[in-house]
């Protein structure tokens, strides 16, 4: 599927036609087989047993869909390692497959301070973290983050020392988000937020069709775009892995 909705099919007299389809697609490559292959190639087989488990029991899951894919999995516990990362935060958990994938880079004593509104699907995942024998390396807050946040933000001591923070919350608040996280993420340290390509979302014809969750968050999201774009204290990279995952380094 092309990136905005719009798929090629071919008509008996071999003329490309186009007609739109839903957007709310998974991936965001142009073709399922492509995105199969690069799950099957590189990441199942080389995905840590405990990961393979918690995204088999977050499969059985009603929302299901929410959970981090396993090539973005892949690509931040990669990431984590390369940029020596010790002190993290993540907002939005789920049932943790992010968070393990983090907890699995982190040296023994590195720290997660992970933050969900919802602890019942956290701890759906807790026992395979526990078993993996990294559960030690997280707090977990329960509550929405903004408040934590700006608790944080009102002792200086917090200011600039986290290596990593990883956002995959409600969209209508990264901006909010960013307006903290700056403070607290050190200088040359990173910020990943999730889904700023939210489902092909921003490239769609308004008349497109649309899941409502995802006509609701698309201003929000386009709007984020444009403020990192703007944003001079960040160097940026937009990633289309997963559900398109954005990249800031704080550069000031
Ligand atoms: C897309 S899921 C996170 C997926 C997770 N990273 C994973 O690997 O499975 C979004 C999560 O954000 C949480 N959330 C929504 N609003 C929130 C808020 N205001 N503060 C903290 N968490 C929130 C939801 O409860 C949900 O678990």
């Amino acid at each position: 599927m092309a990136l905005n909705g719009e798929t090629k099919t071919e008509s008996t007299n071999g003329e490309q036609v186009s007609r739109h389809q839903e957007v709310g697609h998974k991936s965001l490559l142009q073709s399922d087989a492509l995105y199969q292959y690069i799950l099957e190639t590189s990441v199942y087989p080389r995905e840590p047993e405990p990961m393979k488990e918690l995204r088999e029991v977050t499969a059985k899951h009603p929302w299901n869909i929410m959970t981090t894919s396993a090539d973005e999995g892949q690509f931040l516990n990669m990431l984590l390692k390369l940029v020596n990362a010790k002190k993290t935060m993540e907002i939005g958990v789920f049932t943790g497959y992010s968070l393990l994938a983090t907890a699995l880079a982190l040296p023994d004593d590195g720290k997660i301070l992970a933050m969900d509104i919802n602890r019942e699907n956290y701890e759906m995942g807790l026992p395979i973290i526990e078993k993996a024998g990294v559960a030690h390396k997280i707090e977990f807050k329960e509550g929405p983050a903004m408040p934590i946040l700006d608790q944080m933000i009102a002792d200086e001591k917090n200011h600039g020392t986290f290596d990593f923070i990883f956002v995959d919350a409600d969209k209508d608040n990264y901006i909010n988000y960013h307006k903290r996280l700056i403070d607290l993420v050190k200088v040359g340290g990173l910020i990943g937020y999730d889904n700023t390509l939210w489902n092909g979302s921003v490239v769609a014809p308004p008349d497109a069709p649309m899941r409502k969750y995802v006509r609701y968050y698309k201003d929000f999201v386009l709007e984020f775009n444009k403020a990192l774009s703007a944003d001079p204290r960040i160097e940026i990279c937009m990633l289309p892995v997963g559900d398109g995952i954005t990249l800031c380094r704080r550069i000031k």
